[in-house]
């Protein structure tokens, strides 16, 4: 056991183990999950334009300079903790203050927390950059932008949705059951591209009829955060699974499901 590992284990093992403490980590769980739901609900009204009071077109104006500045602070905001958090030896180093079996909740919440922050206070910039004039094109291309968002909720219930959003930890932990450790999986659409979350989030960002400037921004930024983060994501599942992870890489492509490895 390295003394780090020691410290983990040591901060609170009859705390975290008791029956009330179980039970508040599972309330905890599903109070953050339901913020991270009402989250990525508001998320597609916000980048649609549609149904929420503020959207990625409305809200305040601010000179132009200051409104790019703004926003590119915000998703810098999210982007930092959204990658810094989901780092292993941040978990280790956190997990000494913040319970293990609520480290996922944790971090649901608080990429939730920065995500609404960034819908508050994002700053339009609504000059037009391409405006579809063709009604039929404008259809489809909404209903590529929610078929986008599909794709990101069933992938994400084909890898392990309750896993993902610290559901499974909590309700495991309430019935005092072990975690079973992280297992390499290619259900389903993972047989054809290794992120098919991503490539959801990138087809719902990009596919507008009316694209303005800070909708484009957002596209353009988000977009190249998920290629860092796939990087990051694919460095810790080649030192989690090894070899298995690296001939998937060679077998299945990235993103586009009819290219080989990119
Ligand atoms: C938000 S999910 C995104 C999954 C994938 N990148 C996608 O876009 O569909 C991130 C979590 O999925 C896990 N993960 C990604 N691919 C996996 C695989 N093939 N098998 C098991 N776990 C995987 C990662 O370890 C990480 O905890």
């Amino acid at each position: 056991m390295t003394q780090l590992d020691h410290q983990v284990h040591s901060i609170s093992p009859e705390i975290t183990g008791s029956r009330i403490f179980r039970f508040i980590a599972f309330l905890y769980g599903i109070a953050a999950y339901l913020v991270f739901f009402v989250t990525i609900l508001y998320a597609i009204g916000f980048v649609m334009g549609v149904m929420v009071p503020k959207t990625i077109d409305t809200g305040a104006e601010a000179p132009v300079v200051r409104a790019v500045l703004i926003n590119l602070l915000l998703m810098s905001l999210f982007a930092v903790q959204h990658s810094v958090m989901a780092r292993r030896q941040f978990k280790d180093w956190w997990t000494q203050f913040v319970p293990k079996p609520v480290e996922r909740s944790t971090y649901v919440l608080f990429a939730s927390l920065s995500l609404l922050l960034l819908f508050w206070q994002w700053r339009p910039l609504p000059s037009v950059i391409w405006s579809v004039e063709s009604p039929d094109l404008a259809v489809t291309l909404v209903t590529l932008s929610f078929a986008g968002w599909v794709l990101v909720f069933t992938s994400t219930f084909i890898i392990n949705h309750f896993e993902l959003f610290g559901l499974h930890q909590v309700t495991n932990h309430l019935v005092g059951k072990e975690m079973e450790p992280p297992r390499f999986k290619t259900p389903l659409l993972y047989k054809f591209v290794r992120h098919p979350i991503y490539l959801g989030f990138i087809v719902a960002f990009w596919a507008a009829p009316v694209m303005t400037a800070g909708h484009l921004l957002f596209a353009a930024v988000t977009t190249l955060y998920i290629f860092v983060g796939i990087a990051l994501e694919e460095s810790d599942l080649v030192d989690l699974f090894g070899d298995e992870y690296r001939q998937y890489k060679q077998r299945v492509s990235m993103l586009i499901p009819w290219r080989r490895s990119v």
